[in-house]
């Protein structure tokens, strides 16, 4: 009997609203982010699930989407494991930057490419590609088989280490990856199938404002 994979994105950080390329940088969320964390935390409260064990990264934004959320589902000690595998898409040198200057600078179809590709890596950061080359292996080792001993697993990380996962689980394409975005604070709930392999996916609430 396996179990369920909740993914979800962090709510809005400071630097999400001052529109800041952000990656392994650590702002806290805003006033409306911790709003998402807990609009998707009783998303899962609605849905009636209980843990068994939750991840998140070594991201402020990620550990208090994740703590709200534990808080909202009524399990506010629950055995949470935090990992830098886990943590955003390192933006290198596009840390920091205004992602309107960046497109000003070199083109709104070259920040797009860094942005959202699978292979082409911002100066100095990882490619989508990299980032899954750490996450992917944290998930096969520490996440997936306590999910296939039918544990319930949250994992509250970021827009891009998430976007590494989906990709794999929803068997996804290059071309398809450069156009999934990931809104935030809303749960994914996966089921799935002895082999690993995806039986079922529901998103709890709206990925269609997400960009
Ligand atoms: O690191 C960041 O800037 C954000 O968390 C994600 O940014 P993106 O949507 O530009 O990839």
């Amino acid at each position: 009997m396996s179990g369920t994979l909740v993914l979800v994105r962090h709510g809005q950080s400071e630097w999400n609203l001052k529109n800041l390329f952000t990656g392994w940088r650590d702002p806290g969320l805003t006033e409306l982010g911790i709003q998402e964390a807990e609009a998707g935390g009783q998303a899962l409260a609605d849905y009636g699930i209980k843990f068994d064990i939750a991840f998140t990264s070594a991201l402020s934004r990620a550990q208090k989407t994740c703590d709200i959320i534990l808080n909202k589902v009524g399990q506010p000690s629950l055995e949470t494991i935090r990992d830098e595998a886990l943590n955003e898409r390192d933006y290198g040198d596009l840390s920091g930057l205004n992602k309107d200057d960046a497109r000003a600078k070199w083109g709104e179809e070259q920040v797009h490419v860094w942005r959202r590709s699978y292979d082409v890596p911002p100066p100095g950061g990882e490619s989508l590609r990299d980032t899954g080359a750490r996450v992917w292996p944290y998930y096969m080792t520490d996440i997936l088989p306590r999910v296939l001993r039918g544990e319930k697993v949250l994992v509250a990380a970021h827009g891009n280490s998430l976007r590494a996962l989906v990709m794999v689980l929803d068997r996804l394409s290059k071309e398809q990856i450069l156009k999934l975005n990931l809104a935030t604070g809303v749960p994914m709930v996966y089921k799935l199938n002895p082999d690993s392999t995806v039986a079922s996916k529901e998103v709890l609430g709206d990925m269609s404002g997400a960009h």
